[in-house]
């Protein structure tokens, strides 16, 4: 090699100048000036102090290697059996022998012991023992190559770089030697592929390099190939590797010093959040402990259940508490919360105030509303009740009010509840001649507790036997008091029949609503409650929401409870299209998805995907919420789920024009449950009777009520076909009292005991045949020889069983009347003393009713 300057030796091998000078000067060589030239002795000399420095083996400064890797190679060849060729005519066999030529390669380092326990620890503890440190596996590898034999150079341990090149690489940076895989970052150096993240290397074997030669790179070509096509290679390494690798994790642990794992001395308290609902699996899963010891845990608390069984939110926590650990209720991840920036902010506008119409039966709610509506609603009405929420925007000189008709009857009370919050001011309608009845004081009490101020209409001003002070009377003991008599509340004397004194009420509600300052946002996207919802066959699903704030504009999506849908068409309460609906505004939507449920607040959302996610999101937890509740009926305690056992129940399934009936009908029934019978509700739905609903109703055994609905002609065949009974009803008294009649057979009869006679025990005699036989006298009624008898001493019943025999003058008689003396044998009792008295009777089982 020519002579080189050390610059330029500098400049070959990438390291600064001065930092090769001063190495230089380490190694002994002397400092010079980076001009001066360097000998192969001297770059010899710096090689040896940089490998002594380092820690390097095998090197001819170094007399005693610290780590040597042997590597054998065998080949063989395997010859397949020839594949003769199928000879042309006249031609000779043409037989081909396959040879494969298989290479092995096997690997085995020897380390110095204490270079193993000094991993990791960075302690330098020379030694001059070479001691073969076990492998865990020896590793080999098997490359077979077909069809010809492939001519494999011998791989190449030591890298063709210049010694003196490498030796200062080492000085830079970790050593990555072929013989050497050991730096300190590295658990064992046999096992680089264990550095997390990092893909499995094969083996021991070190990363193969660039500049290594011939086949060895080539093979690591190979094998990243197969790696790319399917990862068989690395497959089939892992494969071979797993048997080594507890082995090796345990090296690895121990030459870091320290557990992977460290066993918990003591219980762990966990905090888990637990979600509205959740099964026993995901909840024993949040507590990490296993599924069996929730439901244990459950069974201590008196609850059965299963794996999959979704539990309510209070059971989930106590259960949590229960097992040690900490509960906390689970901030919903819903995205409902996408809806928060969707309400209407800004300055509010006055807006007309919502009255609800409140009475009892019959007061005149629907004729008031009718008169001032002026259209003839209370005519249509089936039975002539109210029996839907209706809402009307009226316009009225003095003002626009929009009001709420809810109706009177008691099964529609959730209903009026609801009225009694969405309102501003309740109209409470006491008919003069009726006075405060029982839906009068619910309404007083609903409009109480909502906060809502009332105007009491004193309603049929003109028939004769009107008395408007006894109502004013009756209202104060329930603490609505009149202005005359010293309080705050307007009483207005009205006849809804005649029109008298309505203005003068409207005047009352309007100025009731100045008082109260009533303003709403009428910019931005609207917000509301749903007032109706029914399935019409014609236009679909039509929802009645009342704006309470912002614009509800055609073509908007909106999303009620979970349904959602764009609003294709607005009505108003004369069935005319509307464009825009803003704050107090009753309006008909058509093109929701579904019937949203009364009381659903809807929302007019940006887009449809967001709009569909929320639905969606809100369809699951009603799901899931219906779920647990129809599981914690029979998973309630043990004693109730025995007594549910015994108690009858009567399945009904209600379909109804509109939503506000199906829930008023359903929750009347469910009224009519008592400690013997009850309903099950199994479905109720508005709409017409589908084959689907006599499906359910066959498979469920139950009966189909009908509310102003009637079934398909498809759900006619099949309701013919199979004989399910199905009850149509306009009005709902007629349901109840239908469905109290079915209850009422499914009630067990009463068994009732009637006295039909009394007999003296006058002797006794003794008879071979019957033992002691009383000689009586019937003294009242009849003693009949089939009915049972009671055994009476001092009117103390002392034996009951049945006559054996009946006699009279030695004949056997069917009965003996009163006054008749008679001879009666008492069935296994001869304890018949004189005195005693018997008594005939007869059991008969009556029917009863609810
Ligand atoms: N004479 C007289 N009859 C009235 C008056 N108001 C209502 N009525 C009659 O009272 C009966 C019941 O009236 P509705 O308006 O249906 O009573 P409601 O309170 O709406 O009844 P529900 O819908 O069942 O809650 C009807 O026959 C009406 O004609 C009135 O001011 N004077």
């Amino acid at each position: 090699m020519a002579a080189q300057s050390i610059e330029q030796f500098a400049a070959s091998i990438r390291v600064p100048v001065d930092r090769l000078l001063r190495q230089l000067q380490e190694a002994g060589v002397g400092v010079r000036a980076a001009g001066d030239s360097i000998t192969d002795d001297e770059k010899a000399a710096l090689l040896g102090h940089l490998r002594r420095a380092h820690g390097a083996e095998a090197s001819e400064t170094s007399p005693t290697p610290r780590k040597i890797t042997l590597t054998r190679q065998v080949v063989s060849e395997l010859r397949q059996p020839a594949v003769a060729r199928r000879p042309g005519p006249g031609a000779a066999p043409a037989v081909a022998a396959n040879k494969v030529t298989v290479v092995t390669r096997k690997r085995r380092t020897y380390v110095k012991r204490e270079d193993q326990e000094r991993v990791g620890e960075e302690t330098a503890a020379e030694s001059d023992t070479v001691t073969p440190v076990e492998q865990p596996a020896p590793e080999s590898e098997l490359i077979v190559q077909a069809p010809e034999p492939v001519v494999e150079p011998a791989p190449v341990a030591e890298p063709e770089q210049p010694a003196v090149a490498q030796a200062t690489s080492a000085a830079e940076a970790p050593p990555r030697r072929t013989t050497e895989p050991q730096p300190a970052a590295r658990p064992q150096p046999q096992a680089p592929r264990q550095a997390p993240g990092k893909p499995p290397a094969r083996g021991a074997q070190p990363a193969p390099r660039r500049d290594e030669p011939g086949r060895g790179a080539g093979k690591q070509r190979k094998k990243g190939g197969r790696d790319e096509r399917g990862g068989f290679g690395d497959d089939a390494q892992g494969r071979l590797r797993s048997r080594s690798r507890p082995g090796a994790h345990r090296g690895a642990g121990a030459g870091a010093g320290r557990h992977q794992f460290e066993r918990p001395q003591g219980a762990i308290t966990r905090e888990v959040e637990v979600p509205a609902s959740i099964t026993v699996a995901e909840l024993a899963s949040r507590m990490s402990v296993k599924a069996a010891e929730v439901i244990k845990c459950l069974m201590r608390m008196g609850q059965m259940a299963t794996i999959n069984q979704a539990l309510d939110q209070d059971t989930a926590m106590l259960v949590v508490e229960e097992m040690g650990h900490t509960a906390a209720v689970a901030a919903p991840q819903s995205p409902e919360s996408l809806l928060t920036e969707l309400a209407p902010t800004g300055e509010g506008t006055a807006r007309a105030p919502i009255v609800t119409v409140m009475g009892h039966v019959d007061h005149g709610k629907t004729t008031l509303l009718d008169y001032i509506r002026k259209s003839q609603v209370a005519a249509g009405e089936a039975g002539a009740i109210t029996q839907h929420i209706g809402a009307y925007h009226v316009t009225t000189p003095r003002g626009a009010v929009t009001f709420l008709d809810t109706p009177g009857h008691a099964a529609f009370s959730a209903m009026r509840a609801r009225g009694a919050a969405l309102t501003d001011i309740v109209i409470l309608v006491v008919a003069a001649d009726d006075g405060v009845m029982p839906q009068t004081i619910e309404a007083v009490q609903h409009a109480k507790a909502a906060g809502v101020p009332l105007v009491v209409a004193v309603n049929k001003m003109d028939k004769p036997d009107a008395e408007p002070d006894r109502v004013k009377q009756e209202l104060i003991q329930h603490d609505v008091i009149a202005e005359d008599f010293g309080g705050e509340v307007q009483f207005v004397p009205v006849s809804a029949k005649t029109g008298a004194g309505i203005d003068a009420l409207l005047e009352a509600v309007l100025l009731q609503a100045e008082v109260m300052e009533l303003k709403a946002v009428t910019e931005g996207p609207a917000v509301g409650v749903v007032v109706e919802a029914k399935l019409d066959r014609g236009r679909g699903p039509v929802a009645t929401v009342l704006v309470q704030a912002g614009t509800l504009r055609r073509g908007d999506m909106v999303l009620a409870g979970g349904e959602f849908g764009r609003a294709r068409v607005l009505l108003d309460e004369h069935a005319q299209p509307l464009l825009e609906a803003g704050p107090s505004r009753p309006v008909e939507v058509l093109g929701l998805s579904g019937v949203p449920n009364v009381g659903d607040v809807f929302n007019v959302v940006e887009d449809e995907r967001k709009a569909r996610e929320i639905a969606l999101f809100r369809q699951q937890a009603a799901r899931e919420a219906s779920l647990s509740r129809r599981e914690a009926v029979p998973g309630g305690d043990i004693f109730s789920q025995l007594r549910a056992a015994q108690i009858k129940s009567l399945n009904v399934i209600i379909k109804a024009d509109v939503q506000g009936s199906a829930e008023a009908i359903a929750s009347s029934l469910l009224g009519l449950a008592t400690d013997e019978v009850t309903v099950r509700v199994v479905a109720s739905g508005v709409g017409g009777i589908t084959e689907t609903d006599v499906n359910l109703a066959l498979s469920t055994g139950a009966l189909l009520v009908g509310f102003n609905v009637r079934a398909d002609a498809t759900a006619r065949k099949l309701l013919k076909e199979t004989g399910v009974e199905v009850r149509y009803h306009s009005i709902i008294y007629e349901v109840i009292d239908e469905v109290k009649r079915a209850l009422g057979g499914l009630l067990e009869p009463e068994i009732r005991e009637t006295i039909l006679g009394l007999a003296e025990v006058r002797e006794v005699f003794h008879s071979a045949k019957f033992g002691a036989v009383a000689g009586c006298i019937v003294s009242d009624g009849v003693v009949r020889r089939r009915c049972p008898i009671r055994v009476l001493r001092g009117n103390v019943v002392i034996y009951e069983g049945e006559l054996e025999s009946l006699r009279r003058h030695k004949d056997d008689v069917p009965e003996v009347r009163a006054g008749t003396e008679c001879g009666i044998a008492v069935k296994q009792y001869n304890d018949v003393q004189v005195g005693d008295q018997i008594e005939c009777f007869e059991r008969t089982s009556v029917e009863r009713t609810l």
